[in-house]
């Protein structure tokens, strides 16, 4: 294909507006279709940043940049990655919860994404092979939205989902903008508000599930693995009743992720290894309950569990240790509506005495006094004072992990957790949380978002050419991010800082690389994992524009 000038000034990959140089501007027809002024990236940078802070509201923030993405990618990340701590609540979540419900009347531009509808399966090759364009896709973050964080069912608005997570995946993790693609698949919504909205620009009827959608779905993964051979196949925020299903349907025979179940998992189990460094607890010693036993909390609790068994524990003993509470109260192996994911860890009612009353987690907290206490629920303050206190009577370091996105679903709030434990509370929330001022200490509130872990483990996946993402690979990026935090700091989180995303990125990509290699996952031969990850990570920085590319300069 041949770029006119103006093609070039609109395509987000090799835009660089007012930094084009006067020697690029001669040699490819800009003359005159900019201003003469020449700027370096780090003017741009500053004057974006300028214009940003002028932005009355988060949401408006995050439209601004925004648009800044849909002109120049390069600019867009340079000024994320200077900025990572302050943008990330902006560009990802809590924000992005408000892009995606006001996705339709907000809507500007597709921002290079593929809309994917069951309605035209015939169109799913040339839709991924046209926005691709040539590109050499390695990561692709797939949504078919039903179960957007907490907020539920938002069909094909939740393709801003798929479009976050990649951002973060590349200010985090240098992963290269032009070997992504955000895919939304589009199999109707159950969501009436969406249904009845003259303005939504989805399929406008039911969300359909069953054969029909599986075939859609494989449809989909054969496609995609066939046009893009050396792909990492990211599922995000599908629904409970097909999350699992999907995962272990593909996850023996191709790179795939589950962020919810897999994701989720590793942060937590991360956060816990971080918390029992600071109490200098065992890990095997918690008693773990997870309030919310969906896709994200029976991913955690079977990472943790995996982790108690690593450390020695046979599976009867490891599982003694688990507490599942979801709607029904504590989950019982009698229950006829369990999901195969909550099955291994449903208790008998054998074991209580007032079995019948454990209803509720208030009841369950005073019946098995747990240790760990993690929130996946999306049920906004249920982490009452009075659970929280009754839980902090029985354990000298109670955890407490709030975890249910965005902010106004949270189970607690950090600064609460932190008061009603009395400061001996080890909490890390969902979404950024400000440090906690508590009699005299600064408690920092670690955040336990999967945001964390996934951007390196992907990085780490693709850069060892790894054919399966295996437990081991992510048993390794769940350990590797210990050493960062000093747990004898009075206040310190059980996570590492967003603020240093992008340094342990690296950590638990060449972690995560290692084992791969270790393991004889590389599909091409590999000598140094490190060296492999540091050859992936992509550097937001004006580079000459390829050789390869032709002009028509019309003369
Ligand atoms: N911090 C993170 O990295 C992270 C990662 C994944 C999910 N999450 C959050 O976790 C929450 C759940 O996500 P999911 O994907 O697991 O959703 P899901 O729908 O699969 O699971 C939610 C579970 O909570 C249960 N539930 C609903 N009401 C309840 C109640 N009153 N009491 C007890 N249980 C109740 C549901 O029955 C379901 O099993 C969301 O808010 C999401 O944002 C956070
Ligand atoms: O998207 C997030 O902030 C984390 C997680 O994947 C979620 O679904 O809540
Ligand atoms: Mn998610």
């Amino acid at each position: 294909m041949k770029y006119t000038p103006e093609q070039i000034i609109n395509d987000p990959f090799l835009n660089k507006g007012t930094a084009f140089t006067q020697a690029e501007r001669n040699q490819y027809g800009l003359n005159g279709l900019l201003p003469p002024a020449v700027q370096t990236l780090d003017q741009q940078v500053k004057q974006a940043y300028a214009q940003l802070k002028t932005k009355p509201t988060d949401l408006a923030k995050r439209q601004f940049l925004m648009t800044l993405f849909n002109e120049n990618h390069v600019l867009f990340y340079k000024l994320f990655s200077e900025h990572i701590n302050e943008f990330m609540p902006i560009v990802y979540d809590p924000t992005i919860a408000d892009t995606i419900e006001n996705y339709s009347a907000l809507f500007v531009n597709p921002q290079n994404a593929t809309y994917l509808s069951i309605d035209d399966p015939d169109h799913i090759e040339s839709a991924l092979k046209h926005s691709a364009n040539g590109r050499d896709i390695r990561l692709l973050v797939v949504s078919d939205a039903e179960g957007i964080l907490g907020i539920g069912d938002w069909g094909t608005q939740g393709v801003d989902i798929s479009v976050g997570k990649l951002m973060v995946y590349t200010a985090a993790a240098g992963i290269d903008p032009s070997q992504v693609l955000p895919v939304v698949l589009d199999v109707g919504t159950n969501n009436e508000a969406l249904l009845n909205d003259d303005l939504y620009l989805g399929n406008r009827h039911k969300r359909v599930y069953g054969p029909k959608y599986r075939s859609f779905v494989d449809q989909f993964v054969t496609t995609a693995e066939k046009l893009f051979p050396n792909l990492y196949l990211h599922f995000e925020d599908f629904g409970r009743s097909n999350a699992a299903d999907i995962l272990n349907e593909y996850k023996d025979q191709i790179t795939t992720f589950n962020d919810d179940i897999q994701g989720t998992g590793i942060i937590v189990l991360a956060g816990l290894l971080g918390a029992m460094n600071i109490s200098k607890q065992k890990l095997t010693d918690q008693v773990y309950l997870s309030f919310g036993a969906g896709t994200a909390g029976a991913g955690i609790t079977s990472r943790v569990y995996e982790a108690f068994i690593e450390e020695g524990l046979s599976p009867e003993e490891a599982k003694k240790h688990f507490y599942l509470v979801d709607k029904q109260g504590l989950l019982f192996d009698d229950m006829s509506d369990l999901t195969p994911e909550q099955k291994p860890f449903a208790r008998k009612r054998s074991e209580f005495a007032n079995a019948d009353a454990l209803t509720n987690l208030e009841a369950v907290v005073k019946a098995v006094h747990p240790t760990v206490l993690v929130g996946t629920s999306t049920v906004p303050g249920t982490f009452t004072e009075s659970i929280v206190k009754e839980m902090a009577a029985h354990t000298e370091r109670p955890i407490i992990f709030p975890l249910s996105n965005p902010t106004k679903l949270a189970e607690a709030k950090a600064d609460d957790l932190i008061k009603w434990t009395d400061g001996r509370g080890l909490i890390a929330t969902g979404v950024p949380a400000a440090n906690v001022d508590y009699q005299g200490v600064s408690y920092a509130i670690g955040q336990a978002n999967n945001a964390l872990v996934y951007p390196g483990l992907g990085l780490g996946t693709i850069a060892s050419t790894a054919k399966l993402l295996t437990d081991s690979m992510i048993s390794a990026a769940a350990h590797s991010l210990g050493g960062i935090v000093d747990p004898d700091q009075p206040g310190a989180a059980v996570l590492p800082p967003v603020s240093k995303l992008d340094q342990f990125s690296q950590t638990v990509a060449i972690a995560v690389a290692e084992d791969a290699v270790k393991h004889g996952l590389n599909q091409k031969p590999i000598k140094d994992a490190k060296q492999a990850v540091a050859n992936m990570t992509w550097q937001p920085e004006y580079r000459p524009l390829p050789d390869s590319l032709e002009m028509d300069l019309g003369e």
